[in-house]
């Protein structure tokens, strides 16, 4: 094809994309897959010096939504330009450099100052242009086209930290920022939304761009704002001031700003918002980085699109879309079924994407994807977790049907459904649940089994019969001799380190039995509380009730774990083995007639002798109640050397203070 007709057909194409992403909120494709064709468009532009009248390079934004007030922005708002990579950010900063040189051999009488930087992240929400004049929120726009936008105050009225009234009364001022939808909102929202939202972006998108505020309302939006766009009476002389500004006037300004003298130091910090970007409660799509000094943004002014004087750095995209080609189903140690989707392989940030999690049947209920298999989905893949599938690109076009399988895919056992999930209720003889339930009794966190790992467990399963977690405490080294990629060595190491695991304390061996619905947190106050594994297996669902942070659920599947006959036996046997389960350290009897039973002790400054780990366990052993602060209910303050604000309360209270801390160790031996 020549290049005028791909030129034509890319226009096209992308201004389609276009309408569906800002008019419509309801992207066709991933933003990674438009930036490519718009970069196409851009080389062919370039190459042929050529640039079709309705091309989008040439213009801001999409057509504004029929229903909305337009409203006239004081001053046009702009797009950003792009770096993909630190290359590009360096070629930006060299143009800058030089326009600014360039600028002070013309005017050396007053010239600019060497360039500075800010760096902010970059917000994927919706751009907001808000209106005060003499202090009042008096309109609240989108984009639009850059030059006109969409009038949605009262859209942007439901947005909790928008202030409507600001300090600052001289005249009319415009606002710009981002109105953006919190991951953990859109988490929770999905969680009982008939419909989940796919995307943070376009839920705040398609929120704010409702004719109805109820709705926008009740997706509880929040927004960052981060530059003054216009203002009748007053200037700025550099960012900075620009920020305190928007503080002063209680707009929310986002923490992460920085300021950097060297450009170097840009990159630096570039990487480091690379790094947290996993942990914030927001989408961000990079970072911008802006020029510092206001002079030097108006003498390097605008193009047709975007300011000179800032530039958009582009982190890689987590989302992208792809075919979903067929569903398989996976067993896992305790019988739950997992539909894991093959995906038509896909780049997607720096690795290739074959598989993707669909969670359970209640998810793919809700995602709209039972008849989903051959269409295109949208797919996000952030930091290290397994990509997930959001929903099909188009709601309406649908595929084959994903069944759900009836049978266990590893053993045949009929399933059982119980909410969301599928069960496989032959756990004695589904070879997938008895390898995950060995390969978590050896792991880590529970019996610490060292070089064991899935594969060991297979070998053991398919050529020494091992079925359970007790079975490995038979094994022998003539056993393990006879097997493949076993040498003495290794032999030897296994049984050693099974050796070691009988003395894991109480805690892990909880864990390690990998009771359904009860975590580490769960076994070590069940271990703390109970001091003794029969004392646990007895326990009743009243009684765990009872215990901090155990619900009927946990309380319910720790008891009928224990009356499991096969779990019962198969934990006797493993003491029999050997397998102590040992009750956390610190002594059983708790002392009652002490100097310090009974009281409520804080523990406060440096002591010398012993930690104040150690002191707080001394006294608990002895009775007391030890607290991290200082109150009325406090009966007893021990003050070591450089001791604070706790000391002082307790003094003004008139709380027994213990300051001499031979005296405190003299009470503490006392009781011993
Ligand atoms: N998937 C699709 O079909 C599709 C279609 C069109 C556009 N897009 C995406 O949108 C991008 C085009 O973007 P655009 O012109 O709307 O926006 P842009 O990427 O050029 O960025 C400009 C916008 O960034 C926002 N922003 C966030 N934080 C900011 C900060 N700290 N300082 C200044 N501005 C900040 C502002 O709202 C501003 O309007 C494309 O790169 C593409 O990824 C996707
Ligand atoms: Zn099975």
């Amino acid at each position: 094809m020549d290049p005028m007709s791909t030129m034509e057909q890319l226009v096209a194409e992308l201004n389609k994309l276009n309408y569906h992403y800002y008019t419509l909120d309801k992207p066709l494709i991933s933003d990674k897959e438009y930036d490519a064709l718009y970069d196409q468009l851009v080389a062919l532009e370039k190459e042929s010096g050529v640039v079709l009248p309705d091309s989008p390079t040439q213009r801001v934004g999409g057509e504004l939504l029929k229903g909305f007030v337009q409203h006239r922005h004081l001053a046009p708002l702009w797009s950003l330009d792009k770096a993909q990579n630190v290359d590009q950010l360096r070629s930006w900063n060299a143009r800058v450099t030089k326009l600014v040189a360039d600028y002070n051999s013309k005017n050396p009488d007053n010239p600019l100052p060497q360039p500075s930087y800010a760096v902010e992240l970059k917000f994927d929400g919706l751009t907001l242009n808000l209106t005060y004049t003499d202090g009042r929120l008096v309109q609240a726009a989108t984009r639009g086209n850059g030059v006109v936008g969409e009038g949605i105050l009262a859209q942007v009225k439901t947005i909790k930290s928008v202030p409507l009234t600001i300090p600052y009364q001289d005249g009319t001022i415009e606002v710009q920022g981002e109105g953006i939808m919190n991951l953990s909102v859109l988490e929770k929202y999905n969680q009982t939304a008939a419909e989940p939202l796919k995307n943070a972006r376009n839920a705040a998108a398609g929120a704010l761009r409702n004719l109805n505020p109820k709705v926008t309302a009740e997706r509880k939006l929040s927004a960052f704002f981060y530059n003054v766009g216009y203002s009748d009476n007053i200037r700025f002389e550099s960012h900075k001031e620009m920020m305190d500004f928007l503080r002063d006037n209680h707009f929310k300004v986002n923490p992460y700003i920085s300021y950097f003298e060297n450009f170097d130091d840009v990159t630096k910090q570039l990487e480091d918002i690379q790094e947290r970007r996993a942990g914030l409660d927001y989408l961000i799509d990079g970072a911008v980085v802006k020029i510092v000094d206001m002079r030097t943004r108006e003498a390097l002014g605008y193009t047709d699109k975007f300011p000179r004087w800032a530039v958009a750095y582009k982190f890689e995209a987590e989302e992208t879309t792809t075919v979903l080609e067929s569903v398989s189903w996976e067993v896992g140690r305790t019988g739950k079924i997992t539909p894991v989707a093959r995906v038509e392989p896909v780049e997607l940030a720096g690795v290739t994407v074959q598989n993707c999690t669909l969670n359970n049947i209640g998810d793919i209920e809700r995602k709209n994807l039972k008849h989903a298999l051959g269409t295109r989905v949208f797919i996000r893949r952030s930091n290290d977790v397994i990509p997930e599938i959001l929903g099909k690109v188009t709601e309406e076009s649908d595929g084959e049907e994903i069944v759900y399988p009836e049978h266990c895919p590893a053993c045949g056992f009929p399933l059982e459904q119980r909410g969301a999930h599928l069960f496989c209720n032959n756990r004695l003889d589904c070879k997938p649940q008895i390898i995950g339930r060995i390969t978590h009794f050896a792991s880590r966190d529970a019996m610490d089994i060292e070089t064991f790992s899935v594969m060991t467990a297979e070998q053991l399963y398919n050529e020494l019969n091992v079925r359970e977690p007790a079975d490995l405490y038979t094994l022998t080294f003539e056993d393990l001799i006879k097997l493949d990629r076993f040498g003495e060595k290794k032999a030897n190491n296994l049984l050693a380190a099974l050796e070691n695991s009988k003395d894991r304390d109480l805690a892990s061996f909880l864990f390690a039995l990998g009771i359904p619905n009860t975590g580490k947190s769960t076994t070590k106050m069940l271990a703390d509380h109970y001091r003794d594994l029969h004392a646990v297996m007895n326990a009743t669902v009243e009684e765990l009730i009872a215990l901090p942070d155990v619900g009927g659920i946990v309380a319910e599947s720790i008891v009928s774990f224990f009356a499991d006959p096969f779990m019962k036996t198969g934990i006797e046997k493993m003491l029999s083995l050997g397998v102590k389960a040992k009750a956390p350290e610190a002594p059983q009897v708790v002392s009652t007639d002490s100097f310090f039973s009974g009281k409520t002790v804080v523990l406060t400054g440096t002591l010398h002798q012993l930690t104040r780990d150690e002191a707080a366990k001394r006294l608990e052993a002895l009775g007391a109640k030890v607290t991290g602060s200082v109150s009325s209910k406090t009966d007893l303050v021990i003050a070591g050397e450089k001791a604070g604000s706790k000391l002082t309360k307790a003094q003004q209270l008139g709380i027994q203070v213990i300051e001499d801390e031979d005296e405190f160790i003299r009470l503490l031996n006392m009781e011993a």
